[in-house]
């Protein structure tokens, strides 16, 4: 089903994936009683895992690396898709089969200790998964929790203590410690060490490493933080708006992005040498709602790579990018203009909170020269906007500027040995993403 397989076919895994992760949709319907739109949280992701692998999600805040994460461990209702764990289908499990995925399968937390009750002693925190799951005996219990604590660099005496008797690092020892008590296979490890100092930080990683040594362990990491990803995956998938946008082996995703936004993401972390960044991509603004997410490829909204009808490829990418921004400012508008109450407003001539569209115009465009038929159809979707149909002008900008990135969302493409790519970009009308901008000038150093 999913169109990642024939990318991923390209992996050399030897045998089947230990685990298969295939068109996985989770949407937050919270708002539906009222009409309000989904949260497209992690929309059609599709990704494998072999064993004893790390594998390392990025993408900025809210892009659904989170919701990825519970949903594979179904601690989220998915909506579609399938989760295979060596062959078995997660997702259809019933309540018996559930019980023992949530044995197999454990969540380590970027700050443990927020769920988790105060008042219990670390020795009841590390216990309590073997009593829910009514591992053994009482004393069996306790000697495996010494076990543990021991095997996560905690003492003896830790046992009878409180969690906020602790530093930092020991807390998430503490909770590697209650995540490996049911002996699992794998484990999401979500943004572990982006709360510590980076001393501690890099004690903590060395831990997980010599874990996942010990016992076969495979690892999902989700962090921020691009380097800890670069330092310890073995492959990365890039996540924007709850879509896996290119999937590769950790070096060459690092050396050799073949994804816009992979190449944007990668250029935004700063340089040690302020003269060597000169040249880098600016990832302009945050990601739009993912309850309103662009139509075609999602990142087209922001996209500096995205596909230009040919007979504008002769613009530069100063006047480029402001016919862009226009474009998101009249967007903007006809979202905020949807509202009843805005709507009467207007017809009503009562002014809103919006800059007058002229002095927008002015603004972004008073410094450059456009060919003629450029600049009639910014002046007519101004008009437009200042007569109050904000609709018609943004119709009018699509018509002339608007290409095959905001109508079809693009499929994924393999792109080199393991690695896949959401672009239209690649597809052979197009020239790739590397070959649109000077490469060696973007590519992260
Ligand atoms: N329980 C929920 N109900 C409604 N929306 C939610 C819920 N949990 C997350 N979301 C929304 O889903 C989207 C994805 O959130 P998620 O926490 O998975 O992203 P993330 O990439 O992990 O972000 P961060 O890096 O900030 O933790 C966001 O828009 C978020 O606001």
């Amino acid at each position: 089903m999913s169109d990642s397989t024939t990318a991923d076919d390209s992996r050399r895994t030897a045998g089947e994936p230990h685990l298969t992760v295939d068109g996985l949709r989770t949407y937050y319907e919270s708002e539906k009683f009222v009409g309000g739109k989904p949260v497209k949280a992690v929309d059609g992701v599709s990704f494998e895992i072999g064993r004893g692998e790390t594998f390392g999600i990025v993408g900025e805040s809210g892009c659904g690396k989170t919701t990825l994460g519970r949903s594979i461990l179904q601690l989220e209702d998915v909506d579609d898709g399938r989760v295979s764990f060596d062959g078995t289908d997660v997702t259809t499990l019933g309540r018996r089969g559930l019980k023992e995925w949530r044995r197999d399968a454990q969540m380590v937390y970027q700050n443990p200790m927020s769920s988790i009750n105060e008042r219990m002693t670390v020795g009841e925190i590390v216990r309590e998964p073997l009593e829910v799951h009514n591992w053994e005996s009482a004393a069996r219990r306790r000697e495996r929790v010494q076990e543990l604590l021991d095997r996560v660099g905690l003492r003896p005496e830790h046992y009878h203590r409180y969690p906020h008797q602790f530093s930092g690092g020991q807390r998430q020892r503490i909770g590697i410690a209650r995540a490996l008590a049911l002996e699992p296979e794998f484990l999401v490890l979500d943004e572990p060490v982006s709360a510590l100092d980076v001393s501690v930080q890099a004690k903590i990683l060395n831990l997980l490493s010599d874990l996942q040594e010990e016992f076969g362990l495979t690892y999902m990491l989700i962090a921020h933080d691009l380097s800890v990803v670069r330092h310890i995956c073995d492959r990365v998938g890039v996540m924007y708006l709850g879509k896996l946008m290119e999937v590769g082996p950790t070096e060459r995703l690092f050396t050799a992005p073949q994804n816009p936004y992979t190449r944007s993401l990668l250029s935004a972390i700063p340089q040690p040498d302020p003269d060597v960044g000169a040249d880098r991509i600016t990832l302009r603004g945050t990601p739009p709602n993912p309850r309103d997410p662009p139509s075609g490829c999602v990142f087209s909204t922001r996209c500096p790579f995205k596909i230009r009808q040919p007979e504008h490829e002769n613009l530069d990418d100063e006047q480029w990018a402001a016919i862009a921004e226009f474009r998101r400012v009249i967007r903007e508008r006809e979202r905020a203009t949807a509202t009843t109450l805005q709507r009467a407003k207007q017809r009503l001539g009562m002014g809103t909170e919006f800059t007058p569209i002229r002095e927008v115009n002015e603004e972004l465009f008073g410094s450059l020269t456009y060919p003629e038929s450029v600049e009639s159809t910014l002046n007519q979707a101004t008009e437009l906007v200042e007569g109050g149909d904000v609709t018609e002008a943004r119709a009018v900008l699509d018509e002339t500027f608007s290409t095959v990135c905001e109508h079809e969302p693009p499929e994924q493409h393999a792109v080199g040995d393991g690695q896949s790519s959401r672009c239209h970009r690649h597809r052979e009308e197009y020239r790739e993403p590397g070959e649109y901008l000077d490469a060696e000038k973007y590519l992260p150093r």
